[in-house]
């Protein structure tokens, strides 16, 4: 597009009676349609994204397509070692297969990748053929009744098992749902100290809109009149030892509730923006890093559909 737009200013008929010969011929509108076509040329050349907000006003990236360029960035972290937590406890082994071989096609390609694969079934991971340079790690993790328990005792495993090796064994951690599949590139374009994901549903909506957790008794609060994003409990990472600081925070804060006898609203999803609200994440992904196609409508501001949700029965796979 850029490259048009140039060859357009230096073309002579912008220059030489040619260009009155074409506006007489043509109408004023589409003499208009030629100058939007060009300030649309400029506006994308200078400007990569003028249809979203790509920086928070703490001046950290939302990370868009057409916002970065990746070659740059895969040169910048040519020997971080990635690692990639994701828990298929019980039934959601079955979504593990998806998920590794659509993370070899697209997750951090051409990088180092350790997968930790936190399973109460390590015979049920399936086996999958792996570029170089990646592995995948199981731990044998222990079960909660609940799907609830499940989803939050994440942050402690997550945090115990970043102090025991993580520290020593990659640069940073992203942190993952099982029950989706990769479609397109996710690369280091999200690696930051720390980051979150626009929640696909709330990303355009004010934040007296947002599902955060409303009662003060609860370490999750926030008050209606605070809040910069929604961000979702299926997407975060940053380096180990901030990893390691938030996980840690959210498990005591969840801990704390249960002595109190009360549950977050969106359980660590809660907890995880009562922490970012108050540590402000270094970069933020964009939607294009987590959307639901079976629940929402492509907007055209979606240029890309990197990590979606795959379909699952809540009744034939949760608490079972
Ligand atoms: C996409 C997204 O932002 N998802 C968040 C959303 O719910 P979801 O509806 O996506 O939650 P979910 O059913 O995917 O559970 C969260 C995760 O816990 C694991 N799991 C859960 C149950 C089980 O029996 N076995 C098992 O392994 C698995 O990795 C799963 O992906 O809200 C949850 C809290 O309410 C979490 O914050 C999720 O991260
Ligand atoms: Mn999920």
């Amino acid at each position: 597009r850029s490259a048009f737009f140039m060859a357009q200013l230096s073309h002579p008929y912008m220059t030489t009676g040619k260009t009155i010969a074409l506006t007489r011929r043509t109408s004023v509108g589409k003499v208009m349609s030629l100058l939007l076509n060009m300030l649309s040329g400029l506006v994308i050349t200078f400007l990569p994204r003028m249809d979203v907000l790509v920086m928070t006003p703490w001046f950290a990236p939302i990370i868009w397509d057409g916002t970065f360029d990746s070659a740059i960035l895969d040169a910048q972290f040519r020997d971080t070692t990635i690692g990639l937590t994701v828990f298929a406890i019980k039934k959601y082994v079955v979504f593990l297969r998806l998920f590794l071989e659509t993370a070899e096609k697209y997750f951090m390609v051409g990088h180092k990748v350790t997968y930790y694969v936190f399973t109460d079934r390590p015979a049920d991971v399936p086996q999958i053929a792996l570029r170089a340079g990646r592995q995948v790690v199981v731990l044998h993790v222990g079960s909660y009744r609940r799907w609830q328990d499940i989803s939050m005792h994440r942050m402690e495993m997550i945090s115990n098992f970043s102090r025991q090796r993580f520290l020593h064994e990659v640069d940073y951690l992203v942190c993952l749902d099982v029950d989706m599949k990769f479609s397109d590139h996710v690369g280091v374009e999200i690696l930051a100290p720390l980051f979150g994901t626009l929640h696909p549903g709330f990303y355009a909506a004010d934040r007296q809109s947002f599902t955060y957790e409303r009662r003060p008794l609860s370490r999750a609060y926030i008050p209606r009149d605070e809040g910069d994003f929604y961000y979702a409990g299926g997407f975060f990472g940053g380096s180990v030892p901030e990893v390691y600081r938030l996980t840690t925070a959210c498990h005591q804060a969840m801990t704390a509730d249960q002595a109190q006898g009360i549950e977050a609203v969106w359980h660590d999803e809660s907890h995880l923006n009562r922490y970012l609200l108050s540590h402000k994440p270094s970069k933020v992904l964009s939607p294009e890093y987590l959307w639901d196609e079976r629940m929402l409508q492509r907007p055209p501001l979606l240029r890309k559909l990197r990590y979606v949700a795959v379909p699952k029965n809540h009744g034939e796979i949760r608490n079972r």
